[in-house]
C-alpha cells in the first residue's frame, strides 16, 4: 500500500488476499439525464445502493431501459451521476487529486456487448496490446502477450490478427486480456456474452469464472438474461425503472423471487433454465483447448 491508501498497481496479490476486500461500494446513487420534455429530466437510476468483494460476481438485471447500463458505467467512473456516492478501494472517486484518480481507474474495467465495436479496426492485437502498455507502464509489465492469450484461451497465434480475422468469441475474449492486463480489481461486464452463439456464451462464462478464481477479480455483471445470470452470479440486484426492488443470492432471488416484478421476469424464462447448481458451484476447470 502507498501512504495515501490506494495499493500499489502492480502489486501482486493472491486471489485470496483479494478476496473478502470491499471493491466498490455505492450508496444512494441517482443518476438523471436531461431530456427535452416538460420535466427537463429523466431518472435512470433512482437511489440505488450496492456492493461488490473481491472475488464476488454480483449481477444486475432488468428489462430493457432499467438503469443497468447506466448503473455500470457510473460504477466504472465513466458515466454520469447526478448524486449519492461511489467509493472505490474505500476511496470515493469525487475526492480525488488527478495523480490519485489516474492510478485507481484502472482499478476498474468495462467490458461491453459488442467486441469487435470495442476494438480499433486497425490495430492487430498486438498493437493495441502495445498501445495499452504505453498507457500504463507500471501496471501492465506483468505479463507478456503470449501468456496473456494463454490466460484467456487464446492462441498466441492471433496476435498479429485484425479484429476482423476474430470471431465473436475470440474478439469478447481479446476484450478480456485487454482488461486483464491492467489487473482490475473489478470488471463491470456489460451483456458481455449477448452477441455470442450459446455454445461460445458458455465458454466466455467459463472464462469469468476461472478468471475470478485465478486472480480474484470481482464483476459488476450487467444482464437481461436470467438464465447466464444464474449460472455466473453469486448475488443478483432487479433492476425496475431505476430503483432495485430486490436484491440477495441469485439461487434465491431467481428461483424464489419474492417481488412481483421478479416473478414476472422469471416465468418470461423457458422451460426450467434457472433450477439447480449456479456454474460457480461446478465451475469448469478451464483447460481447454486454445482457439
Ligand atoms: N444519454 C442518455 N440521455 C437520455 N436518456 C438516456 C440516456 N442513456 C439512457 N437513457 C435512458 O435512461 C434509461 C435507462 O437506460 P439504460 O441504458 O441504463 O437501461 P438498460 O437497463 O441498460 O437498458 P438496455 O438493456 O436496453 O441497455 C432509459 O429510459 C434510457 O432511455
Amino acid at each position: 500500500m502507498k501512504g495515501d491508501g490506494i495499493p500499489a498497481a502492480a502489486s501482486p496479490a493472491t486471489a485470496g488476499e483479494r478476496a473478502s476486500e470491499r471493491i466498490v461500494e455505492v450508496d444512494e446513487l441517482t443518476v438523471e439525464y436531461r431530456t427535452g420534455g416538460r420535466r427537463g429530466h429523466h431518472t435512470a437510476v433512482d437511489r440505488v445502493s450496492l456492493h461488490v468483494d473481491g472475488g464476488e460476481i454480483v449481477g444486475v438485471v432488468g428489462e430493457s431501459g432499467s438503469g443497468k447500463t447506466t448503473l455500470g458505467m457510473a460504477v466504472a467512473g465513466l458515466g454520469p451521476r447526478t448524486s449519492g456516492e461511489i467509493r472505490l478501494l474505500g476511496r470515493d472517486l469525487r475526492t480525488l487529486g488527478a495523480a490519485d484518480l489516474r492510478r485507481l481507474r484502472p482499478e476498474v474495467q468495462v467490458i461491453f456487448q459488442d467486441p469487435h465495436g470495442s476494438l480499433d479496426p486497425r490495430q492487430s492485437v498486438r498493437s493495441g496490446l502495445r498501445e495499452l502498455r504505453g498507457l500504463q507502464p507500471e501496471r501492465t509489465g506483468w505479463i507478456d502477450d503470449e501468456e496473456l492469450l494463454r490466460q484467456v484461451r487464446l492462441s498466441p497465434d492471433l496476435l498479429g490478427r485484425l479484429p476482423h480475422q476474430l470471431s465473436g468469441g475470440q474478439a469478447q475474449r481479446v476484450c478480456i486480456a485487454r482488461a486483464l492486463l491492467m489487473r482490475p480489481r473489478l470488471l463491470v461486464a456489460d451483456e458481455p456474452t449477448s452477441g455470442l452463439d450459446v455454445s461460445v456464451q458458455a465458454e466466455v462464462l467459463g472464462l469469468l469464472l476461472r478468471l475470478r478464481e485465478t486472480t480474484g477479480v470481482a464483476v459488476l455483471f450487467v444482464s437481461h438474461d436470467l438464465s447466464v445470470v444464474r449460472r455466473i452470479c453469486d448475488r443478483v440486484h432487479v433492476m425496475l425503472r431505476g430503483r432495485v426492488v430486490e436484491e440477495g443470492p441469485a439461487g434465491r432471488v431467481l428461483e424464489a423471487p419474492e417481488h412481483e416484478y421478479t416473478r414476472k421476469l422469471v416465468s418470461a424464462v423457458p422451460g426450467r433454465r434457472l433450477r439447480g447448481a449456479a456454474a460457480h458451484e461446478k465451475a469448469p476447470t478451464g483447460h481447454g483447448s486454445l482457439t
